[in-house]
């Protein structure tokens, strides 16, 4: 894994109301995943970090979920056998609900949605609206992968930060983060930041 702690640590830590720490570990998973994919295929998938009871109170699970039923300790997010098996269930549809203390509660929940109040760029799909819609009806952070490699930061219903994970992928790339930007190069990884006003 390159040194990208610092380029990450910048992006999570103007989230408010979430562990920075705990979202620095997820973006760096996500990221891990939009790169590898799984099984020669690209992953899209989605993570809900912080606010937990609420989120998952405004979701369900699609399938009995493969999270329920371990001990907590198993499913921190720090722990390299959960990454592993993180990145293996990521295949599946839905999102990963992540605890503030960096526990993975629940795997392939589907978030209720609405797009009431949202206004995202044009072009971006189902898994894009849910990460705005729990980012702005609860106090999470959302971080979608999409299958396209992006990695999309979601706060309070709109796109805060996007990672790109290529350099190349950047070249002639216009960002889907509204508003002023900032852009930030390191070991071949792009990352795009919103600047507050
Ligand atoms: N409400 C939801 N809650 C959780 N996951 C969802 C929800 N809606 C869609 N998804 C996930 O998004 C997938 C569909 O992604 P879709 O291609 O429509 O979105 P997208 O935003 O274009 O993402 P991508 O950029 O990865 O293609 C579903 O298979 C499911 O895993």
């Amino acid at each position: 894994m390159q040194d990208t702690a610092g380029i990450f640590r910048e992006i999570c830590s103007r989230r408010g109301g979430v562990n920075t720490a705990v979202l620095e570990q997820v973006v760096e998973l996500a990221v891990e995943i939009a790169r590898e994919g799984r099984e020669g295929r690209k992953i899209g998938t989605l993570f809900v970090v912080g606010d937990s009871e609420e989120v998952l109170r405004r979701s369900k699970p699609l399938i009995l979920d493969p999270l329920a039923g371990h001990p907590e300790e198993s499913k921190r997010i720090s722990d390299p056998n959960l990454r592993e098996t993180i990145k293996e269930l990521s295949q599946l549809d839905g999102a990963f609900v992540v605890s503030d203390e960096g526990v993975v509660l629940s795997a392939a929940r589907y978030l209720d949605t609405t797009s009431e109040d949202l206004d995202l760029p044009l072009g971006l799909g189902s898994r894009h609206m849910a990460a705005a819609s729990v980012s702005r009806r609860t106090n999470a952070v959302a971080v979608v992968v999409s299958e396209s490699s992006m990695v999309r930061m979601f706060d309070d219903g709109e796109i805060v930060s996007e990672i790109i994970p290529e350099l190349w992928m950047w070249d002639g790339y216009t960002t889907k983060v509204e508003g002023r930007v900032s852009a930030r190069s390191e070991n071949d990884i792009t990352v795009v930041t919103r600047e507050e006003e």
